[in-house]
């Protein structure tokens, strides 16, 4: 499986995001013409190779003469949806279009249909949303990772008047994601940035075993004391390391093999009502999964099995969290092995409203599509339709999108 590791030692913006990807090996040619097929005239794509604190990186500035415009999000979706851009890249750049009006409406209190973007509508913004887009689908990116993200510290200037760092928006964006500050007086995180890559990032943290196959750097505006530059570093995910020590890599659409730890804990003793709260508590922590099973011990005792399965990396934490959480004095830790097929979560604008499924291809066909219960228990409520129905309805519409435009039918 090929991913991409975006470091974000200086934040990220969707200028850098295009330079980096640039930088990266995406063909300049090809990306220029497949952002010619956006109904947009009157701009200017230029790169430039810039030094930043020794280390070179790539520069792209989208040039317009566009003044102050205003956009609804249903003019941008119209702008990408009436390109002649692949399918799949649509979604994605609408889905960050999305997550950027869903911050900027909770900011402003008002509603996405309502919200209209300044700068982050803009011409420049479009070009970097959809040029990154773009360059991830070209260099066939089928995962993302980042490091914890540097926001920068201060205020800055906007169409709103001075505000402080990171942007309202930006913070918003970045909830539930790993961030920190060094006091570089400077906005190192930009809305548009902070919508790429949360919308996605699989998982913000170290970068995961991989084989580094090529690096790009992507230049930010500013000249600081640390080099404005996000770097992102593509190749194969390491899976596993096989009994002959060879590493070995999955494919598109392969199953995926890991390793992975079950613990396990009887329980006699406890209120069951805390179960609830455990369980939610755990997956929070990053448990992959979390059940209960009822079982009948010595003395014909009854009782329940608690189970996690978390990543070995997680056995401390989460046998701390059980004897401090439980009231369980022992545990039962053994390695397992996960098959599993590689999916992807998207969001697709239906019938009903937007709802997310769960997508997941064996070699590169569809296999299962599961559509999300938060979202069709909302549209359920929202559309006063049984929530069986909203299941099967999403479902349907989704197998038909998706198999009418697999991933790679689209990039042809
Ligand atoms: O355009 C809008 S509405 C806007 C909102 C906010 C909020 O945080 S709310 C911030 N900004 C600032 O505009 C510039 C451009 O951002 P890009 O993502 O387009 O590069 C930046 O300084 C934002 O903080 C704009
Ligand atoms: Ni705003």
């Amino acid at each position: 499986m090929r991913i991409a590791y975006f470091h974000c030692f200086a934040g990220i913006s969707g200028d850098m995001t295009l330079g980096a990807l640039v930088d990266a090996g995406l063909d300049w040619e090809l990306l220029q013409a497949d952002l010619a097929k956006l109904p947009l005239s009157g701009y200017q794509l230029q790169r430039e190779k810039v030094i930043k604190k020794g280390i070179s990186g790539t520069k792209v500035q989208v040039l317009t003469e566009e003044g102050h415009v205003h956009r609804h999000l249903r003019d941008v979706r119209e702008i990408i949806n009436s390109s002649t851009l692949p399918e799949v890249v649509k979604e994605k750049s609408i889905q960050v279009f999305t997550r950027l009006a869903e911050a900027e409406a909770k900011i402003h209190q008002t509603s996405v249909d309502q919200i209209h973007f300044h700068e982050v509508g803009a011409m420049d913004a479009i070009i970097d949303i959809v040029g990154s887009v773009i360059g991830l689908w070209r260099l066939e990116i089928e995962e993302v990772y980042a490091s914890p993200v540097h926001i920068g510290t201060g205020f800055t200037k906007c169409a709103h008047g001075t505000i402080p760092v990171p942007a309202p928006a930006t913070l918003e964006l970045l909830q539930g994601v790993p961030i920190y500050s060094k006091d570089i007086e400077k906005e190192l995180v930009t809305p548009t940035g902070a919508a790429i890559i949360t919308t996605y990032c699989q998982d913000f943290g170290n970068m995961p075993p991989m084989r580094a196959d090529t690096t790009g750097y992507g230049a930010g505006e500013h000249d600081l004391v640390i080099p404005n530059l996000l770097r992102v570093t593509i190749g194969g995910k390491l899976d596993q390391v096989g009994s002959d020590g060879h590493i070995r890599y999955g494919g598109k659409g392969d199953v995926r093999q890991g390793d992975a730890l079950m613990m396990e804990a009887n329980i006699d003793d406890m209120n069951p009502e805390f179960y609830d709260y455990l369980i939610n508590k755990f997956l929070k922590a990053g448990a992959m999964d979390v059940f209960l099973r009822k079982i009948q011990m010595k003395k014909n005792r009854p009782a329940i099995v608690l189970s996690l399965l978390i990543h070995t990396h997680q056995l401390e934490t989460f046998y701390q969290q059980i004897f401090s959480e439980t009231t369980s004095i022992g545990v039962r830790v053994y390695p397992v092995t996960k098959y599993m097929l590689p999916y992807e979560i998207k969001t697709l604008q239906t019938k009903l409203g937007q709802a997310k499924v769960k997508v997941a291809r064996y070699q590169d066909s569809l296999r299962n599509v599961a559509p999300e219960y938060e979202d069709c228990r909302r549209l359920a409520e929202e559309q006063q339709i049984p929530l069986k129905e909203v299941y099967d309805m999403i479902k349907y519409e989704a197998y038909q999108r998706l198999e009418a435009k697999s991933y790679l039918e689209t990039k042809k």
